[in-house]
């Protein structure tokens, strides 16, 4: 560890001043909890996968030690046990209230640019790997795997990442909305993980958590009757009905076991974002032992990971599925992204809705779940729905998102 860092007092800032201040290599984090920016690096963590809970509660406790003022750490986890990560203990924290949406700095936009897009894979074999899935459903190999794509768009000069930020946390200031350094050796610049997640995988605060699972969707279109009509198909469908069960169940059964009280709603509600329409449950608990340091939010979001919004039921066999039927590493998509503290508290989400930017080029991730009775040109709709998110901010035209 490096020597100690002097921090002041911590001074309320404003929200718009923290996302205005923010530069890649930085971490930056908003919710409707609040606004996080967090510079420079006293730690970085370095754990296998499994058990980044005690690498980074050791690395907290030292950071204490050396006399970091109320230490967190911060960063992103990817998919796959044996995947990439990227927390550190960072120098200087500041926070602020959730951004607004009409208060943000006005910065300048990211286009005009022409960018080039390439589907990985081709949207057919996309398709024909859903089909597959199904089959395998059928022969219940498995009962919900979530199978996802990419977009890779390139454009001629190095994409600047603090406006794609400010456009995403203003497009919904009330999304989880992150952007954090993952750069790697051999990358030609800075690489940045950034994106506007609706879904919480776990927050921690003394011993109350929270959890909210998504999964069953529909598009968010222009035309208000037609958000009625899809928000009430979305809410009888039975076949978006099971496949939430499927993550609401699990994200209960994992939580239960650290919880004396736990609250899991019968019915699942309707939420929106920009883009689209989710089944979504909130699930409230009291956990038995704060103290433990296996209750603590990391703790917690990796014993979650990975829930059935992004991996499937059950869990190897639908990891199996996803290793024979993606040909693209997910690397940070569908892992977690969040902060926590030394004593615990913190928040983690699904790293959804997102985008790695290195210079020229910006990579995204989508994927829909699979059960039984699931289209595949309806799944291949819904992975392009989920890219809106993303291509909005990026300025990519109608014609080249209707494409993707
Ligand atoms: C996998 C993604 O989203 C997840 C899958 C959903 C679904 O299959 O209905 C809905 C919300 C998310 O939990 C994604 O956005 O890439």
């Amino acid at each position: 560890m490096s020597s100690p860092v002097l921090t002041r007092p911590r001074p309320r800032h404003r929200a718009a001043d923290l996302l205005t201040a923010y530069l890649p290599g930085s971490f930056y984090y908003s919710s409707a909890g609040g606004t996080l920016l967090a510079d420079g690096v006293v730690t970085s963590v370095r754990a296998e996968s499994g058990s980044r809970a005690g690498a980074t509660a050791q690395a907290l406790a030292d950071a204490a030690a050396a006399g970091v003022p109320e230490p967190i750490a911060v960063g992103a986890i990817g998919f796959r046990p044996d995947g990439q990560a990227s927390l550190v203990v960072p120098a200087v924290v500041r926070r602020a209230a959730p951004p607004e949406g009409e208060a943000e700095p006005r910065r300048p936009g990211v286009g005009p640019v022409t960018w080039s897009v390439t589907p990985r894979p081709e949207p057919e074999v996309y398709t024909m790997a859903v089909q597959e899935a199904l089959d395998r459903i059928g022969r219940a190999e498995l009962r919900k795997v979530v199978l996802a794509r990419a977009l890779e768009l390139t454009t001629d000069a190095p994409v600047a990442v603090p406006p794609l930020l400010a456009r995403l946390v203003r497009a919904n200031p009330a999304a989880h909305a992150f952007a954090v350094d993952v750069t790697e050796p051999g990358d030609p610049a800075t690489r940045t993980l950034l994106g506007a997640s609706p879904e919480l995988l776990v927050s921690r605060k003394g011993d109350r958590v929270v959890a909210n699972p998504l999964a069953g969707s529909r598009p968010r279109v222009a035309d208000e009757q037609e958000n009625r009509r899809l928000i009430a198909e979305l809410r009888a469908s039975e076949k978006d009905r099971a496949e939430h069960a499927h993550v609401a169940a699990q994200v209960a059964e994992v939580l239960g076991r650290f919880c004396s009280d736990l609250d899991v709603p019968a019915e699942p509600e309707v939420i929106g974002t920009p883009t689209m329409w989710h089944l979504s449950s909130r699930i409230t608990g009291r956990l038995a032992d704060a103290g433990d340091p296996a209750s603590s939010s990391l703790a917690l979001a990796e014993a979650l990971h990975p829930t059935p919004a992004v991996c499937g039921v059950p869990t190897e066999a639908a990891r199996r599925t996803i290793a024979e039927l993606e040909p693209e590493d997910r690397g940070y998509y569908s892992g977690l992204v969040g902060w926590t503290a030394e004593n615990g508290d913190g928040e983690w989400v699904v790293t959804i809705r997102c985008a790695e930017v290195c210079d020229r080029t910006v990579r995204l991730f989508a994927g829909a779940g699979i059960v039984e009775g699931s289209d595949p040109a309806a799944e291949l709709a819904e992975t392009s729905a989920k890219f809106r998110t993303l291509l909005r901010a990026l300025g990519v035209p109608q014609d080249t998102e209707e494409a993707a």
